[in-house]
């Protein structure tokens, strides 16, 4: 792997995003691609993207019964995703069939808490405890289930990782010192910290996609690491 930051290029249009993973190549680890895209690109735009040469990311965070999730996955096996994710709150039946589904050489991550979410969003579902033990709890079952990882907020990853040696940790909601207002993102932390604290992938989008330059926006973040 070049390097730990894999940017999210999170628009439907091909072009564009053709036109990112160029402009960001020399400096990302890999490409994310999530539901946007892909939802407009289909699995056809997937093999234009990897056609440059970097490692795919499929964020398609897949949340159904077991034989659903197990299915798709087998549906993606000609893509070859470097990760793909789903989500742990689908349950142990599910990860353990998600798991068995894929690829030996695809990393299976479950996703915990999202990045966008905090405490009062845990209140109002009724989920009790802090968010620390709510991803403390899914990733548990994570491992169990036999997933290669998870997602988690920089803010968890340090007691995850402390917990998990040998996981896979992905950590989206990653903005650089000093750039400003986090938008949807509600658990931040910068990327040194999330590094640092043992994120085994970065997961970076508008800071670098919406630049006026993305090269030098990328460049100037993994300069930090
Ligand atoms: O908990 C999560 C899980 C996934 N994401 C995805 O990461 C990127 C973040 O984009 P930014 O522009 O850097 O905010 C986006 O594609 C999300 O779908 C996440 O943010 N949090």
């Amino acid at each position: 792997m070049a390097g730990p930051i894999y940017v999210a290029i999170d628009t439907p249009r091909l072009d564009t995003a053709q036109g990112l993973a160029v402009a960001v190549k020399s400096h990302a680890g890999g490409l994310k691609l999530g539901l946007e895209f892909f939802n407009a690109n289909g699995k056809d735009g997937v093999r234009r993207m990897a056609e440059r040469g970097l490692p795919i990311f499929l964020d398609l965070k897949l949340h159904d019964i077991p034989n659903t999730v197990a299915k798709a996955i087998e549906a993606l096996h000609p893509l070859h995703p470097r990760i793909l994710t789903i989500h742990a709150g689908g349950g142990m039946e599910m990860m353990k069939a998600a798991r068995a589904a894929a690829p030996a050489e695809t990393k299976v991550v479950g996703v915990t808490m999202l990045t966008s979410l905090d405490q009062d969003d845990l209140d109002r579902a009724g989920i009790k405890g802090s968010p620390a033990d709510y991803v403390n709890r899914l990733t548990d079952n994570a491992r169990e289930a036999g997933l290669d990882g998870i997602v988690c907020s920089g803010l968890e990853v340090a007691a995850m990782k402390k917990q998990w040696n040998d996981g896979f940790f992905v950590v989206p909601g990653v903005r650089p010192e000093g750039s400003g207002a986090s938008g949807d993102q509600k658990r931040v932390v910068t990327p040194r910290q999330a590094l640092d604290d043992g994120a085994s992938v970065l997961v970076i989008g508008r800071p670098i996609t919406a630049a006026e330059d993305p090269n030098a926006a990328v460049a100037e973040i993994a300069a930090t690491l």
